[in-house]
């Protein structure tokens, strides 16, 4: 018996050595000798940039940086030093293009358009990757909808999002936004009869666009869809307002209990989703709504016929891109503009007078929207100065030659839209300022170069609901402007930060009063 205990013993001792030695080699490979691989293919391939240490990468820097940037009061708009201090600084060192590491992933910086022209005219849009790395971490928000998906699938999925947001669906929609929109200003003139005028206007306007968009997704005021994005922000705290170590082989263990947060969140979030989709398949008015949900089921009846149509799980993933994507973005443009119109009473007014001469000043009359020129001069610029999606991502899907370059295939892509929008070599010395007149007879606003403005990003993966925001912009900033006027409250703190989006880290507090 006595012999039989010390034999296995010894079995165990042999194999925990053997696993001990699998590990080591494990971590050897991924923290050492792979990255050590890739940094040197990069090198050889022209591609320079920050040294990276094992296996943080340059995560260290860029956290530290991040700690020590300072806004400049003299020039507000000038935000890219401060919203990323590490590219600021590394563009210094290296140039428009560089390689830098999150982790033990290189990830290709560029903000050079022409850089990005030449990839592009090389790689068509089912090619281009969206970087593993990212769509693992952030499989719970967006799974495999239109956003991460690529390939076949992707032209798929387009075929059949696309069509629910042409012009005429869209205006089918127009007064759903309405109706929020009013109930936000009832809200506002109850506020400021109470004679407290200061409003805390970003978080009413998230507030607003969450509705419209659970309103344009599914065609009423559910308690569901405004639980599920109760959720997704809750979601985006997880992931994005914590110290992750994405990139890091193993990171997720540095942050296990937010890891396992941000799966339950999601998987609450798909349940609530697909309880409304179910619901609204077996419902007889499916056919005569005029949300994007069931827009989506129709198109996937008629595609169904060619054998092409989206999953239920696929559904589901569509729907949480719509209501995270479309509700933050447009919230956070609506949201910067407003800033910029408090810091320009003059721009306020000849868009009121703008407002007066096109719409009148009776029941808004929606399809006159397009006739508001000047305030797509303004969307235009705000969205330049502070884009709420702040950068693009793609992965190489096959080596990229551009000039003595070669992007290997596998680099990951990080396309610095906030630096582009303010580089004074693409836009003049005016670049930090706020001047809407620049999109008068151009829309690219001047920019020297055409890929030099990337709001919506670029080729065919350009965002599916641009049009969805531009109405939804139109509407909210006419009737805002039609009832208030306001300024900028003392008490407003300049610190835009990146939350994934674009955002006014301690809100916009406006002092507004009634026409
Ligand atoms: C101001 C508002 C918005 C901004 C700034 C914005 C920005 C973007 C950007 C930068 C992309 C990536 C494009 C690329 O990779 O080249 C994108 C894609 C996308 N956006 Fe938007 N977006 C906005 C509003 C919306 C709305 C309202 C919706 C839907 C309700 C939406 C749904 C999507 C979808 C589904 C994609 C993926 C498209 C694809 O890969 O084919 N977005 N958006």
């Amino acid at each position: 018996m006595e012999f039989l205990l010390l034999s296995l013993s010894r079995v165990l001792v042999a194999f925990s050595a053997v696993l001990c030695l699998f590990l080591l080699l494990i971590l050897t490979f991924s923290w050492w000798v792979f990255p050590n691989q890739a940094l040197k293919k990069l090198k050889k391939c022209g591609l320079g940039g920050p040294t990276p240490s094992f296996p943080l990468g340059n995560i260290k820097e860029m956290k530290k940086d991040i700690q020590s940037s300072v806004v400049s009061s003299n020039l507000p708009h000038d935000i890219h030093s401060y919203v990323f201090p590490y590219f600021s600084s590394w563009q210094k060192s290296y140039g428009k293009v560089f390689v830098y590491w999150l982790g033990t992933e290189p990830f290709l910086y560029v903000a050079d358009p022409e850089f990005l022209r030449k990839m592009s005219t090389l790689v068509m849009a089912k090619e281009w990757g969206k970087p593993s790395v990212f769509r693992n971490d952030r499989d719970p928000m967006f799974g495999s909808g239109l956003v991460m998906v690529e390939g076949n699938d992707w032209i798929r999925q387009r075929h059949i999002v696309a069509p629910a947001f042409n012009p005429i669906n869209l205006k089918a929609m127009a007064n759903m936004m309405v109706e929020s929109t009013n109930q936000m200003i009832d809200r506002w003139a109850t506020q400021i009869n109470l004679g407290n005028p200061k409003i805390d206007a970003e978080k009413e306007i998230i507030a607003t666009a969450g509705d419209i968009i659970a309103r344009t997704s599914f065609g009423m005021k559910d308690n569901t869809a405004r639980e599920a994005i109760d959720k997704l922000q809750a979601l985006q705290m997880t992931l994005f307002k914590t110290n992750r170590y994405v990139g890091v082989p193993f990171g997720k263990l540095f942050e296990v209990k937010k890891t396992l947060e941000a799966k339950k969140l999601g998987k609450e979030i798909d349940e609530l989703l697909l309880s409304i989709i179910e619901a609204r398949k077996d419902s007889s008015t499916k056919n005569s709504q005029h949300d994007l949900l069931c827009l989506l089921l129709q198109n996937n009846e008629i595609d169904g016929q060619l054998g092409k149509t989206l999953t239920s799980r696929e559904l589901v993933d569509e729907c949480k891109t719509f209501l995270f994507g479309g509700h933050e973005t447009s919230a956070l443009s609506i949201t910067w503009t407003l800033l910029l119109l408090a810091m320009h009473e003059d721009w306020q007014n000849q868009l009121r007078e703008e407002i007066r001469q096109v719409v009148g000043t009776e029941k808004l009359d929606t399809t006159l929207l397009s006739g508001l020129k000047k305030m797509k001069w303004v969307m235009n610029e705000a969205l330049r100065l502070y884009p709420p999606a702040p950068n693009v991502q793609r992965q190489a899907r096959e080596d990229i030659k551009v000039d003595d370059k070669t992007v290997p295939n596998g680099t990951n892509m990080w396309i610095d839209v906030v630096a582009m929008h303010h580089d004074p070599e693409l836009w003049g010395k005016d670049s930090n300022e706020f001047r809407p007149e620049r999109f008068m007879d151009d829309v690219n606003g001047g920019c020297k170069h055409k890929m030099g403005y990337l709001p919506f990003g670029f080729g065919g993966r350009r965002c599916v609901g641009r049009n969805l925001t531009f109405m939804e912009y139109k509407i909210v900033l006419t009737l805002l402007l039609s009832r208030f006027t306001f300024k900028l409250s003392p008490g407003y703190d300049h610190s835009p930060s990146i939350m994934l989006s674009l955002r006014p880290t301690h809100g916009l507090p406006l002092i507004v009063h009634p026409l």
